[in-house]
């Protein structure tokens, strides 16, 4: 028998990583401390505790709650981010939500200077890029996804390039947020919006009618229809796939099922993250080796999924260019 391939030497970057979702347990009681806070409802020795998809959002929502200041941010962002240069990841980009930030009590302006800070520590220790994408949150309803879109229009912070939606797939229909996509379109945000995890391939359908998004977070239950996954190959819309987060939420049962390998075979445009990395017991190094194994991939497939990420990025060309030259 031949030894696994490790990955760890690859290149790697991620698209989509929800900040809050990033938030190590450990990290959540030490900030529980700091605030004098009870989290045995979803922390558990060293494990979030949830068992569907509706708990494991009030578990996101409780940890969310205890960051609420500039420095409590700064420090989350830098851990996140030294944590997965340390697996040899040279970009990132972070979803934010300025609704999560607002429930805690900490103003738009204390939210991103927070993160943006944790950013440029952690990119002056390891040369790690980030770029953070605002979301709304679907089930708060097209109201507050709009002022987010909004917020997002309005050019808060030069590290903010893009614009997406979170929260319950099943919540609404999608048509009900294009106006706040068009608003961020028209600002030259890049666009990504998460369809095709909780519901099917209609979802991922509606999604491309109605906001036309250059990326789609998950994506993969486009897998249930033929006609759709070739349509997703041919106008190159790029998928967000984390088989981690998948897994945990029993979208699929067991990575020999995961459509990941078959909608890169289709020919479809696909990259790799972790979502809500200690939710899911995951990180990006964890998605990488997950899929060597699962797929028997070597460095140069890996290094095309890494790639396929930084030419989808939401960055300034020089960036692009730059980033692009690490994997040479
Ligand atoms: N996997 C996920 N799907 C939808 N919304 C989310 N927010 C955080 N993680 C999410
Ligand atoms: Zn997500």
């Amino acid at each position: 028998m031949t030894a696994p391939f490790n990955t760890a030497p690859v290149p790697k970057a991620e698209l989509h990583c929800h900040i809050e979702g990033a938030a190590s347990p450990a990290l959540v009681k030490a900030q529980a401390g700091k605030y004098n806070t009870d989290v045995s409802g979803f922390i558990s020795g060293d494990s979030y505790v949830w068992s569907d998809f509706t708990e494991f959002l009030t578990a996101y929502d409780g940890a969310a709650s205890l960051f609420r200041s500039e420095e409590d941010y700064a420090l989350l962002a830098r851990t996140y981010l030294e944590g997965i240069a340390a697996q040899n990841a040279i970009y990132a980009e972070i979803f934010v939500s300025p609704d999560h930030a607002a429930a805690a009590g900490l103003s738009h302006t204390a939210y991103f200077d927070g993160l943006a800070e944790g950013i440029r520590q952690a990119s002056e220790s390891s040369g790690i890029e980030c770029r953070m994408i605002i979301v709304g949150v679907r089930h708060l309803g097209a109201e507050k996804v709009e002022a987010a879109a909004k917020l997002a229009a309005s050019r808060p912070h030069p590290l903010i390039t893009g614009f997406g939606m979170a929260g319950e797939e099943r919540f609404g229909e999608v048509a009900e947020f294009a106006r706040a996509f068009d608003i961020a379109r028209d600002a030259g945000l890049g666009i990504t919006i998460h369809a095709g995890e909780l519901a099917g391939a209609e979802s991922v359908r509606d999604a491309l009618d109605h906001i036309r998004p250059s990326r789609i977070g998950h994506g993969v239950r486009a897998i249930e229809d033929g006609a759709l996954v070739q349509r997703i190959a041919d106008e190159g819309v790029v998928l967000e796939v984390c088989p981690g987060s998948n897994l945990a939420l029993n979208v699929y049962p067991e990575i020999s099922s995961h459509p990941f390998d078959r909608l890169r075979r289709a020919g479809v445009k696909v990259t790799l993250s972790s979502d809500d990395p200690p939710h899911f017991a995951s990180s990006v190094g964890r998605e990488y080796q997950m899929a060597a194994d699962a797929w028997g991939y070597g460095a140069p497939d890996l290094t095309d999924f890494t790639r396929t990420a930084i030419e989808a990025a939401f960055v300034d060309p020089q960036t692009r260019a730059k980033l692009l030259g690490q994997l040479d």
